[in-house]
């Protein structure tokens, strides 16, 4: 098990990780979510030891990861792919970190095999595709037969094939009661793989919470109603009708009606009531995508200069559920469109989020985005004050070699599948484990 307990890290006057608390739990993956900068990787630095925290500690079995016994055995790790030395064969390469974690050569061949690697375990890795340097880290991860495994963005540059297949790895892993810690940007494969969510957001703990209690503590369900194309009056009449009976009713593009607020054998009756037939009334969930796009999207520092430009848009006055004031106005009513951003997910009934589920201080909290809807009371148009295009100009001053010399010297066992997740192996000549923590401290882009 991981355990992060107020676990913080600053950059000189950047906060990466600012009092983060949470566990890892053998027999489960669990996705680690967030949006770029909010400290995923930071975390999982500190919990590899290459990166000490400034306040706080996190524990893997109950120790730091520096004070456990046969580290390379225990956790392997895949914190950046292109960490490898591209004059060394995939085989060479997994065969120097076995060597010095003491892990026997034939499970060399073993976890080439596993990765699908086999037929180029002797092509130099300079030649790799990002997709088969993504397998390489994955190998070499696996390379102590670990019982903890942390995985940053795994499927990065992988084919359909290749997402699938570490989708059953990470699945099959856990099934094996192994701890699992995946990061990724890709939603919907989050879905299908973690178990888990753990979700931060500017480097603090947004949500800890199963897949399944994510998504419905972050969207409502809906009901999507269609009636015949060839019958504006009777939408409308029906979109009134709903309305009037305590609905909540958006416009899809299609021309469906997105109803919440009422069950679906409620808005049978009514359509029936008001003599509209019905092409369909189906029930919808969010997508985890849906959910998470509401928790995060006051917390996101990188925007598009588009969507900046979209936030200087006054949003419109909302109601209590957060849909724009007049969607629940007195009959004839129009429904309001579904906002057009492709992951508009309705409000959970009853607010902003669960009890407890508290956005950050100071932060936007969910739903602040300007022209999508959001709780009354939410601070408007966060994003201004974080306007995509200056990410360095607010970021504080990188740490300096110097001051990464104050980072623990020793990095964790070189050689263990952790680091062989970081650069090791970079400079040739230069495979000293301080190496692998000042190599590491460097390789972030300097946002
Ligand atoms: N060595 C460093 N020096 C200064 N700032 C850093 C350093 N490493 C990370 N940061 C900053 O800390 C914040 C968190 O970065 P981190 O890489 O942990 O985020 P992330 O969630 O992994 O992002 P992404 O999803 O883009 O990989 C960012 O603002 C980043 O610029």
């Amino acid at each position: 098990m991981i355990e992060a307990v107020g676990l913080t890290k600053r950059f000189g006057a950047k906060t990466a990780v600012d009092d983060l608390s949470f566990q890892v739990r053998p027999g489960a993956v669990t996705g680690f979510l967030g949006p770029n900068g909010s400290g995923k990787s930071t975390t999982m630095r500190m919990i590899l030891g290459l990166d000490r925290p400034t306040a706080g500690h996190v524990t893997i079995n109950g120790h730091p990861y520096r004070s456990l016994p046969n580290a390379p055995r225990l956790v392997g790790a895949l914190l950046d792919a292109k960490g490898v030395h591209g004059g060394r064969t995939a085989r060479n390469h997994l065969l120097s970190l076995a060597q010095l974690a003491g892990i026997p050569a034939p499970r060399v061949d073993e976890v080439l095999g596993v990765v699908g690697l086999r037929d180029v375990a002797k092509r130099r890795t300079s030649g790799f595709s990002l997709g088969m340097g993504q397998r390489l880290g994955i190998a070499a991860a696996l390379l102590g037969d670990p019982q903890v495994l942390l995985f940053d963005e795994p499927v990065n540059g992988l084919d359909p094939e290749g997402i699938h297949w570490v989708r059953n790895l990470m699945k099959m892993l856990a099934a094996e009661g192994r701890t699992v810690f995946v990061s990724s940007h890709l939603m919907s494969e989050m879905a299908l793989t973690a178990d888990h969510l753990i979700v931060i957001g500017r480097g603090r703990l947004l949500s800890d919470m199963s897949v399944k209690d994510f998504i419905s503590a972050n969207s409502a369900d809906f009901a999507r109603v269609r009636v015949p194309e060839d019958g504006p009056e009777d939408r409308q009449k029906l979109t009134a009708t709903l309305i009037e009976a305590g609905g909540r009713v958006l416009s899809e593009p299609g021309g469906a009606l997105r109803v919440t607020g009422l069950p679906l054998p409620r808005i049978s009756e009514l359509a029936h009531g008001c003599d509209v037939r019905l092409w369909e009334l189906s029930p919808h969930q969010a997508s985890l995508e849906e959910a998470y796009m509401r928790l995060t999207q006051g917390l996101v520092d990188y925007r598009s200069t588009e969507d900046a430009k979209e936030a200087l848009a006054e949003p419109p006055p909302l109601d209590a559920y957060g849909y724009p004031l007049g969607s629940a106005g007195p009959a004839p009513a129009e429904p309001v469109e579904v906002p057009q951003e492709g992951w508009f997910a309705p409000p959970p009934p009853g607010g902003p989020g669960p009890a407890g589920f508290a956005p950050p201080p100071g932060g936007p909290g969910p739903a602040a985005v300007p022209g999508s809807p959001s709780p009354v009371g939410a601070p408007a148009a966060s994003s201004l004050a974080a306007p995509a295009a200056a990410p360095a100009a607010g970021a504080p001053a990188v740490e300096t070699p110097a001051a990464s010399s104050a980072e623990p010297a020793a990095a964790p066992a070189a050689g263990t599948s952790a680091a062989a997740g970081a650069p090791v192996s970079r400079t040739p000549a230069v495979e000293t484990s301080s190496a692998v923590a000042a190599g590491e401290q460097t390789s972030k882009d300097p946002r």
